[in-house]
């Protein structure tokens, strides 16, 4: 199979790669900063689960204080080589029968963090643990579904999973019965016989999603598995992990742009935001965490006025978070404390539109819908 699938496709191939065990402390350069409650408490949990003698306990994936930094690349041959940090210094825990979300915007450290713990990147500082065991098959223990499709173009969906099942260890008789649990749930049966190269995205993607899932391993890790499927597919897809990992020994991390998506399945959320965790918790943490402030939009007629715009803001609202400038338009977070009463604030805000000829303004409350929108945008909550 090496040889026929050239070597530079097999060095892609996740299955290969992973090697769970080789995962040493390092200690972490940078210390936390300006950290909230829940963020240090999963710190603390993390930490407290590695030590815990009690298997019992012990949490599905452990990410104890990781971090993550790459190499940049030169501008130029004068130039110095620019490190990137992709993960500040995380701590995290998937429980048992739980499903993790992982939420954040582009490059918020995602991808890196699943890497880590999937042993494919080894972390800069920073510990991994998961349940498996020394003795564990390296390959059974891990579902992983990366960002990118991982498969080999000139095979077809059956060979796929016929290959799949092989490596994770699958007796024939339990593998001809899992793979026709999946295709029969997926409805695959028409493109079994087609090679990969020629499925469309979405069903590229469900079946890099389903070979995740092939084998029953106790730690999935999926890397935005519903990205370009059919609603259809997202709704399966939502089904089958639930029902492989609720009430079981099993955990599982989703990394995910979609609010709903999380929402749907998701236990608790985590979100990361420029290589930091900024808020872990269920929904109902969540929303009440970021529901009590206030979101403030202003869209400034003339691009000379944003900076006056902005001191004036600043000045009147001392509490304000500003989140993000784009252009003419400027997002702030408001505190309760700053908005009531709420008739004093639209004075305030009518007279920052008569005196800078503002387009438009708006102040609403901050929903979890509101918080996905953001976190296209914000550079920090
Ligand atoms: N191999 C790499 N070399 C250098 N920089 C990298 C590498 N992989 C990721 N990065 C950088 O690290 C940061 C975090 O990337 P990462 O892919 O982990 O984020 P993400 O949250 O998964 O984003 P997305 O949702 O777009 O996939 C980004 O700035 C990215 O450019």
């Amino acid at each position: 199979m090496e040889t026929k699938c050239g070597k530079k496709i097999m060095r892609k191939d996740p299955v290969f790669r992973i090697s769970p065990h080789s995962r040493g402390a390092r200690p972490n350069p940078e210390e936390p900063v300006d950290e909230d409650d829940d963020v240090k408490a999963e710190r603390q949990r993390a930490a407290t689960a590695l030590t815990t003698s009690q298997a019992g306990e012990k949490p599905v994936i452990i990410a104890s204080c990781l971090h993550k930094e790459y190499a940049g690349q030169k501008k130029s041959c004068f130039s110095k080589r620019r490190k990137k940090i992709a993960a500040r210094n995380i701590s995290f825990c998937v429980k048992k029968g739980e499903i993790l979300g992982l939420l954040g915007p582009n490059g918020a450290g995602k991808s890196s963090s699943i890497r880590m713990i999937s042993g494919i990147t080894k972390p800069t500082a920073g510990e991994v643990a998961t349940c498996v065991s020394k003795t564990n098959n390296t390959v059974s223990f891990l579902g992983y579904c990366p960002q990118e499709n991982v498969l080999w173009p000139s095979l077809t969906v059956r060979e796929h999973l016929e290959i799949f099942a092989a490596i994770k260890g699958l007796r024939k008789g339990d593998a001809t019965i899992a793979i026709s649990r999946l295709v029969d749930t997926f409805k695959l049966h028409g493109q079994l016989d087609v090679q990969v190269q020629k499925l469309t995205a979405g069903a590229a993607r469900k079946l890099c999603f389903v070979l995740s899932i092939l084998g029953n391993s106790p730690v999935l890790l999926l890397d935005e598995p519903s990205t370009g499927m059919d609603p259809a597919g997202q709704q399966q897809m939502w089904q089958v992990i639930q029902a492989s990992i609720k009430n079981t020994e099993k955990g599982a991390l989703l990394a995910t742009h979609y609010l709903a998506e999380a929402e749907a399945i998701c236990d608790r959320i985590a979100i990361m935001v420029s290589g930091r965790l900024r808020c872990i918790g269920s929904i109902q943490h969540l929303k009440d965490k970021l529901g009590k402030d206030y979101i403030l939009e202003l869209r400034v007629k003339e691009a000379a006025q944003v900076t006056c715009v902005h001191t004036e803001i600043l000045k009147l609202f001392p509490q304000v978070a500003p989140q993000e400038r784009y252009f003419s338009f400027l997002v702030y977070k408001l505190p309760l404390a700053d908005v009531y009463p709420l008739s004093q604030t639209f004075r305030k805000l009518e007279a920052v539109k008569h005196n800078f000829n503002l387009e438009e303004y708006s102040l609403s409350q901050c929903t979890l819908e509101k918080v996905g929108h953001l976190l296209w945008f914000v550079s920090f909550l």
